[in-house]
């Protein structure tokens, strides 16, 4: 069964502005599907329908077998767990104020009900389940002690990956992960999402501009122009002919770069 169906999505942001025209894919369990489209193709409305953040007019989404704005709180608040999401702005979701072990715990502490199988959360201090968990994304335990402040922006990156993994979702959101970071960062950032993907068989949802990071660490691309679907293939027919001219566009624009 595929863990994540969106069927025939459509959102309209006002009279002249569709975001999303009758958008239908599907993820399978494990999978890593890449969404690569230019700026303003809709692939962060898309990122924001699906973690509820955005309404839509036309259209569904299913996960796991289920309508995703169900009614009932505690469906919604066991799909908050399993959908988790990465940020371009590893920043923002980081409080400041508060040390990284602290944040590093927050979605741990809001799920109470949740053991992660990685971690023996019986048996170590909050202290040290952040460590773990610093450790997981290839980050020095010694960090649990700073501030979002005294962090670079890989780092920060890494540890927002890590409270996302936390609640060990079965999807995984990012939304344009790599996007402010340098290049080798971006390689470094990459490599540890395809790792954690085999490691914990989370299925990736990566959302890109940049059709190079998508080709890097998916199996699937879907490329979006305009809020449709232009073309949707398997990463080893990247170069075949019959790509639409709009892939073979945006790859030859990458290789410019
Ligand atoms: N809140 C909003 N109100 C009105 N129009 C919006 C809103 N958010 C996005 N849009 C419009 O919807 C379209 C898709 O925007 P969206 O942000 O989803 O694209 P994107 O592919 O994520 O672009 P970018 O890479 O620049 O973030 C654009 O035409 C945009 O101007």
């Amino acid at each position: 069964m595929s863990i994540l169906v969106v069927d025939n999505l459509s959102k309209q942001y006002s009279k002249n502005v569709q975001a999303l025209k009758q958008l239908s894919f599907s993820l399978e369990q494990g999978e890593s599907l890449g969404i690569v489209g230019e700026s303003g193709s809709g692939k962060s409305t898309l990122a924001k329908i699906l973690i509820g953040l955005e309404t839509y007019q036309d259209g569904g989404i299913t996960f796991q077998g289920s309508p995703i704005a169900p009614k009932k709180r505690a469906l919604l608040r066991a799909y908050r767990k399993n959908v988790q999401m990465i940020f371009q702005d590893a920043a923002s979701a980081l409080n400041p104020k508060l040390p990284i072990w602290k944040s590093l715990l927050e979605p741990l502490k809001n799920y109470k009900e949740f053991t992660p199988s990685f971690i023996d959360v019986e048996e170590l201090s909050d202290k040290d389940i952040a460590r773990e968990l610093l450790g997981l994304v290839g980050l020095d335990r010694s960090l649990a002690d700073r501030y979002p402040g005294e962090l670079s922006g890989g780092q920060k990156q890494r540890v927002s990956i890590a409270r996302a993994i936390s609640l060990e979702p079965s999807l995984l959101i990012c939304d344009e992960p790599t996007a402010s970071l340098d290049v080798t960062v971006q390689v470094q950032i990459l490599t540890l999402l395809k790792k954690l993907q085999q490691q914990l068989n989370i299925t990736i949802l990566f959302i890109s501009h940049d059709i190079r990071a998508v080709t890097f660490l998916c199996e699937r691309i879907i490329v979006l122009k305009e809020g449709s679907m232009v073309d949707q293939f398997e990463l080893g027919k990247l170069y075949e002919h019959e790509r639409n001219p709009y892939t073979k566009a945006l790859l030859d624009a990458a290789s410019l770069d």
